[in-house]
């Protein structure tokens, strides 16, 4: 059945999951606050800061009225990252109050809120009117927009409390190149994806600083551990982190030149200093600033992090690469289990 579908945010992967949707014969608006990028997408078919090269669909309409865009959305999806979501969540349930409309509410942000340590499921639940939304899922997992662009094989998850709605996601999305999963753990689904950003950061620190597949390993097996333990403390299903949302996250992203937070970090190590890594970048990487939230948060749960305290002293603390690695190799002896 053909719904008609609002996508807010068209950076990279705001932009891809709306050609995808639209290809799969859906009515979709992507929204953008910038008048020129709407332009060039209706004229052009091109969104040339984030997607260099790639044409999108002519059935893909964008507009630059947010109330046009959901106006009649059977789903809005939100495709902006964390620092964002607040504000266009709170617009978004303006105007589905305004408009006396229910619509089921979709995210595919990855990363937790400064101060408030909120997942994006939480801002929309408190900034998006109950009466408004018919339920909130999260898509997220192992899918570079670059890859889905180029239509690679990809898997990934749509979580919500209510199965039942990350179930209707499942239908929309799903084609011969990109394949949804259920799960109703939205908690260990968001930790996930929001916590691997900071150990791509330091497997591209690793890279950087010539180290190889050894010790990237080592870091992603003891950095999956380390996201585990946060998020159970929080309430997450230790099961979920073992899934798409979980270890497939981490492995697209800690191992992959596509990925921002991955380049990031290769910078970091070849010396480059954090703030022209991330004015060069041009784009979100989120993992630096979900790093300072999770710090925060492991030191407020007493939840032990020695990686995740490590990428936290070199990103805000100035601390030498080379001192923290060599702390983190000389730790205390231990069982793999504990
Ligand atoms: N790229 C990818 O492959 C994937 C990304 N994600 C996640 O999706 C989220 C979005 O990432 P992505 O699209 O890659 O990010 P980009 O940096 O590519 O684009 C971000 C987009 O959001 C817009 N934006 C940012 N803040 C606001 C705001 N307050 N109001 C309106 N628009 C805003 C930006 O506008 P402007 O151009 O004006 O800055 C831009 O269009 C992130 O959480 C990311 O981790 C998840 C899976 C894959
Ligand atoms: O989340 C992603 C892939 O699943 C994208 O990661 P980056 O933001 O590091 O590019």
């Amino acid at each position: 059945m053909t719904e008609k579908i609002a996508v807010l945010g068209a950076g990279s992967w705001g932009s891809v999951l709306a050609n995808l949707l639209s290809e799969n014969g859906h009515d979709v608006y992507l929204w953008s606050h910038n008048p020129e990028q709407v332009n060039i997408l209706n004229d052009q078919h091109e969104n040339p800061k984030y997607m260099k090269d790639f044409k999108y669909s002519t059935t893909l309409t964008a507009t630059g009225d947010m109330e046009d865009a959901i106006k009649g959305a059977s789903v809005v999806l939100i495709a902006i990252p964390t620092g964002g979501i607040r504000e266009v969540s709170n617009k978004v349930g303006t105007i589905l109050a305004k408009l006396n409309q229910t619509s089921l509410v979709l995210h595919a942000t990855k990363g937790l809120e400064q101060v408030t340590y909120k997942r994006p499921s939480e801002i929309l639940a408190e900034e998006i009117p109950a009466a408004n939304r018919r339920g909130i899922v999260a898509i997220t997992g192992p899918s570079h927009a670059e890859d889905v662009a180029r239509k690679d094989l990809t898997a990934i998850t749509a979580a919500s409390a209510d199965e039942s709605h990350a179930k209707e996601v499942q239908v929309l999305f799903n084609n011969d190149y990109f394949r949804i999963y259920s799960n109703d753990d939205i908690v260990g689904a968001e930790f996930g994806s929001a916590l691997k950003n900071i150990i791509a950061i330091g497997s591209g620190i690793l890279s950087g600083m010539g180290y190889r597949d050894n010790a990237k390993a080592a870091l992603i097996t003891r950095g999956l551990n380390e996201i585990k333990r946060l998020g159970v403390a929080y309430g997450a299903n230790p099961f979920t982190f073992s899934g798409l949302s979980g270890v497939g996250d981490l492995i697209v992203t800690a191992t992959s030149v596509n990925s921002r937070n991955w380049r990031a970090g290769n910078q970091l190590g070849q010396g480059k200093s954090l703030d022209d890594v991330i004015e060069d970048m041009g784009m979100v990487i989120e993992g630096v600033y979900t790093t300072k939230a999770a710090y925060e948060m492991s030191q407020e749960r007493h939840v032990e992090m020695p990686i995740i305290e490590s990428i936290y002293k070199v990103l805000y603390e100035n601390a030498d690469v080379k001192v923290i690695i060599n702390g983190l190799m000389q730790r205390h002896i231990r069982s793999e289990r504990d």
